[in-house]
């Protein structure tokens, strides 16, 4: 598969519109991350997707086959969509085994035994879990049993796979393996991926294209890279990657530079489109570093250390900014310090 494309999608429930003129373009292969904070939206729009909600408004298709047309009033089952989903909760049966789990949605459909035991096999290779296709669920870790539903998922050979947070109740170490496994198994699958979670770094290191919600509406768009680099507004910049927001003046343009003052002091920037001549300028806690003779002065307020390095909270006029260092930038709390700042983003809002 496959393009799928959502245009104008919007839910309302009652006056409460939870999504809003959603319109995104998903292609064949993709990982797609939607990502956003609690009660966005995000799971209302995957289970738009697979069915389970009907939009209010709006258009879903597949290769040009609509799923949902409002305008058309079709609606196709969710049976019939040949779309995967794995939730949170595991949602699989305590009381059956692995192998049973796994080949239960082949067996509904009456697929021939051995049909049915070749592929029920086939996905849990794919997910590490051959040698247990007798156990019983409930003697698995979480970890195994949510790729049991994985695989129960995969067997269907779904033409698109939706992941409402599956990861989300595994410790950190599990999490980041499964991001890495469900990554190898689309790549070796071919198949398209829709990806929801509030978890930014998730959305950062799996995804091909990040889509960013907030109160129901797109945020923004594009790859992660992009998104760090060039971020939509202050919501992204804060929410992907963290970052010190700051207000600044623009100063004077040129072709491809900007002068913004900040702290009272001149910097030069990439150049961007400007509203107005007040902005805000995002700054990575590793794009301000210590500079011994800067007039740009900061007192140290806090100090985090992380090992190979060190956060430090810089009280500077009115406001509180972020710095990180190496370890090797060693200052005690209440030292006053020099800094700069290397690269900012302006942003209008
Ligand atoms: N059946 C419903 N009736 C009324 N409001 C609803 C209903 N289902 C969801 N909502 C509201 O829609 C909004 C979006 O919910 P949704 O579950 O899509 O958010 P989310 O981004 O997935 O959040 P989370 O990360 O917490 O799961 C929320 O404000 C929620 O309260």
């Amino acid at each position: 598969m496959s393009t799928l494309i959502l245009k104008n999608i919007t839910k309302k429930y009652n006056k409460d519109v939870v999504v809003n003129n959603f319109n995104a373009e998903i292609n064949k292969n993709e990982l797609v991350t939607i990502v956003g904070p609690s009660g966005c939206g995000k799971t209302t729009t995957l289970r738009m997707i697979a069915g389970f909600i009907e939009p209010t408004e709006g258009t879903i298709s597949v290769d040009g086959n609509d799923l949902v047309n409002k305008d058309k009033n079709v609606f196709m089952e969710p049976e019939k969509r040949e779309i995967g989903m794995v939730f949170q909760s595991y949602a699989v049966w305590p009381h059956m085994n692995v192998f049973k789990n796994v080949s239960y949605p082949l067996k509904l459909r009456k697929v021939n035994k051995e049909e049915l035991t070749r592929r029920t096999r086939e996905a849990l290779r794919l997910v590490h879990l051959e040698k247990y296709e007798n156990s019983f669920v409930h003697e698995l870790s979480g970890g195994q049993q949510q790729r049991v539903a994985l695989a129960r998922a995969l067997v269907m050979e779904p033409r698109l796979l939706l992941l409402d947070e599956p990861l989300s109740n595994l410790d950190a170490a599990l999490r980041e393996t499964m991001r890495s496994e469900i990554k190898e198994i689309q790549r070796k699958l071919e198949v398209t991926i829709i990806n929801v979670t509030h978890d930014q770094t998730e959305a950062m290191t799996m995804s091909d294209k990040v889509i960013i919600m907030n109160k129901g509406s797109i945020i923004q768009i594009g790859t992660p890279e992009e998104i760090y680099n060039n971020p939509a507004n202050s919501f992204v910049a804060k929410f992907i990657g963290s970052a010190n927001l700051i207000n600044c003046k623009l100063v004077t343009e040129s072709e491809s530079t900007m002068m913004v003052e900040v702290f009272g002091e001149h910097l030069e920037i990439e150049r961007k489109e400007t509203l107005n001549e007040n902005g805000i300028l995002s700054v990575r806690p590793h794009h301000i570093t210590p500079m011994e003779n800067s007039t740009l002065k900061g007192k140290i307020i806090r100090k985090l250390y992380q090992g190979d390095r060190i956060e430090y909270h810089l009280q500077v006029e009115e406001e509180v900014i972020r710095m990180i260092t190496d370890a090797s930038y060693n200052y005690p709390v209440d030292d006053v310090i020099g800094f700069q700042i290397t690269k900012g983003i302006w942003l209008n809002d």
